[in-house]
């Protein structure tokens, strides 16, 4: 295929769908996707033109304080994502399938992604998965619910990874080539790669006819993702090696907030214009 096939520019996409992903990738646009787990951001985000927002269980560590993405739950991240769809207008919205929630068998997957979409108004699921998930996401398919396929680091398996470690270095990226080929023959309409080398990144690209979504993957792949908080400079601690702060939210946050504080405690807020 070829340029005059496209439609129209993703950017000019009103609302966005699978099928715009797909001609990104055939015409060689990129597409951006952030994560976003409430109404704000998720208003601003739409509003900026990112493409897609994840309801990431990376909730787990950005929202409910825990230090990894382990244990947060179905019933946690559902109204997190019902939150942000209602908030939007343009953006496809995906939600994470968190730990235990659909490795026990391929129904526990249909009936957890399910609930998703009914209750939390998914429009797809993102599955960590490997190629022994092939008939994971083959059965979701087969039920009509779009699985964007997550590979390489995986935070779920932090603990069997040995770490938040680089995947696919030497002999390794084989395993990942068989992953992506099999879970695109499952049926993921998407394939997001975490924290790989470039040039594996940039080897299963090509092998593949999906769009690719990278973080921590090079510049190769048709999208990238970076979790909000990351990409705003909200979080503290140094920023991972893949991200790139735009803003400095934690600091003029802090700033503001101690504004408040000082004006209050001096008496000088409210004042008359803040007073009935
Ligand atoms: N705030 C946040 N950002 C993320 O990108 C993120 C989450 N939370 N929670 C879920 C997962 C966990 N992720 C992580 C967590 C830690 C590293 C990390 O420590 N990276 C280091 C070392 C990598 C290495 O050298 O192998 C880095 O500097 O990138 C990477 C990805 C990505 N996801
Ligand atoms: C790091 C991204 C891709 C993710 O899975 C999340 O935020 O949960
Ligand atoms: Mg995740």
């Amino acid at each position: 295929m070829t340029d005059s096939s496209r439609t129209v520019p993703l950017a000019d996409v009103k609302h966005v769908r699978i099928r715009h992903l797909q001609e990104a990738k055939r015409v060689r646009e990129r597409f951006v996707m952030l994560t976003a787990y409430e109404q704000y951001a998720a208003e601003i985000f739409d509003q900026a033109g990112i493409d897609v927002l994840l309801v990431g269980d990376s909730a787990s560590n950005n929202v409910y304080g825990h230090k990894n993405s382990i244990p947060v739950t179905l019933d946690q991240l559902i109204p997190l994502c019902a939150a942000v769809t209602r908030s939007v207008q343009r953006p496809l919205v995906v939600a994470d399938l968190p730990f235990g929630s659909f490795e026990v068998s391929t129904s526990q997957a249909v009936e957890s992604s399910v609930r998703l979409m009914k209750e939390g108004l998914a429009h797809a699921v993102k599955m960590e998965s490997t190629k022994h998930f092939a008939p994971h996401v083959s059965a979701l398919t087969n039920a009509g619910i779009p699985v964007m396929a997550h590979i390489g680091f995986t935070a779920q398996r932090e603990h069997q990874l040995g770490g938040y470690r680089v995947q696919g270095r030497g002999d390794d990226a084989k395993r990942l080539m068989e992953d992506a080929l099999a879970l695109q023959e499952a049926g993921a309409f998407c394939l997001l790669m975490e924290m790989i080398p470039e040039d594996v990144a940039t080897g299963i690209d090509a092998a593949v006819d999906i769009p690719t979504i990278g973080i921590g993957a090079g510049a190769s792949t048709t999208g990238q993702v970076l979790v909000w908080q990351d990409m705003a400079g909200l979080g503290s601690g140094k920023p991972f090696t893949f991200v790139k702060q735009y803003a400095n939210l934690r600091e003029d946050l802090t700033k503001a907030a101690q504004a408040f504080a000082k004006e209050v405690r001096q008496g000088a807020f409210p004042t008359l214009d803040h007073t009935f």
